[in-house]
């Protein structure tokens, strides 16, 4: 079954055509990553996707929400896709636990103990669990980080989308988060992830889409990565490993 389906999306800002009728599909607990060079519209799909931005024509399905759709629910859409970024956004004056049952108390409206449950719950999973009464500005970059991964599973979402989510972070902390995203992915979450870091996509991607130019250029599953078949892909692998 199908989570997110992109059917011929086009997308631009102003003049500038950023994705030129993208297609890919993702099934229930696959794991795709999407790499390409720094402006080939991976983020901007990605955002498409969460109706952060809206496309100019094709067609999005998540979870079977028409996203582009004049009559979408957009909270709805929200409660059914997590997206992390590669900046944080942890509210400063509140305390891990307090960031992460805000979105199921205030949103869901879940009773506050139950939301704590969750929370003790996913901030165990993101190897947080003594950290709940910290402020973010007591916590590395990398458990800051987990902490907003910890936010987003608060909310139960069927997708999770991730951009470039250790960019900002040094090669050991990033090691940290990633081993999330791996357990995540062993625990059958469907996930899309906008990375750089090739050998963590090799091991753990189901399908790698390679954009280029905004448009889908090369996909396939890890393999492509071993033997590209266009000289485009072959180039970006060889400069970023
Ligand atoms: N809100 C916006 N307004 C104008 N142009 C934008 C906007 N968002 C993105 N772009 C442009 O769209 C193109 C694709 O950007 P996008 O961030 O999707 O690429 P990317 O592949 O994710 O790159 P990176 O790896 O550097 O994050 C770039 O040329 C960018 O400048």
């Amino acid at each position: 079954m199908s989570i997110v389906v992109l059917d011929n999306v086009k997308k631009s800002f102003g003049a500038v055509t950023v994705l030129h009728g993208v297609s890919f599909s993702v099934e229930k607990g696959q794991v795709m990553a999407l790499i390409g060079a720094s402006g080939s519209g991976k983020s901007t799909a990605l955002r498409c996707i969460d109706r952060l931005e809206q496309i100019d024509s094709g067609r999005i399905e998540v979870c079977g929400h028409q996203v582009a759709s004049a009559d979408l629910d957009l909270r709805k859409l929200r409660l059914d896709v997590g997206i992390v970024f590669q900046s944080y956004n942890l509210f400063p004056h509140l305390t891990v636990e307090q960031n992460i049952t805000l979105g199921p108390v205030s949103v869901k409206r879940m009773p506050k103990s139950e939301a704590r449950k969750i929370t003790a719950d996913v901030l165990a999973k993101v190897g947080l669990a003594d950290k709940a009464s910290a402020y973010p500005e007591q916590l590395s970059g990398g458990q800051q980080q987990r902490a907003a991964i910890a936010r987003s599973l608060a909310m139960q979402p069927k997708v999770m989308l991730f951009d470039e989510v250790t960019s900002a972070l040094d090669p050991k902390l990033t090691g940290e988060v990633l081993r999330v995203i791996e357990q995540l992915a062993d625990s059958g979450m469907t996930m899309i992830m906008v990375t750089h870091e090739m050998n963590f996509a090799r091991r753990i991607a189901d399908r790698i889409v390679f954009m280029h130019d905004g448009r889908v250029h090369e996909q396939g599953g890890a393999e492509i990565l071993s033997a590209p078949a266009t000289p485009e892909l072959r180039d970006f692998v060889s400069n970023e490993l």
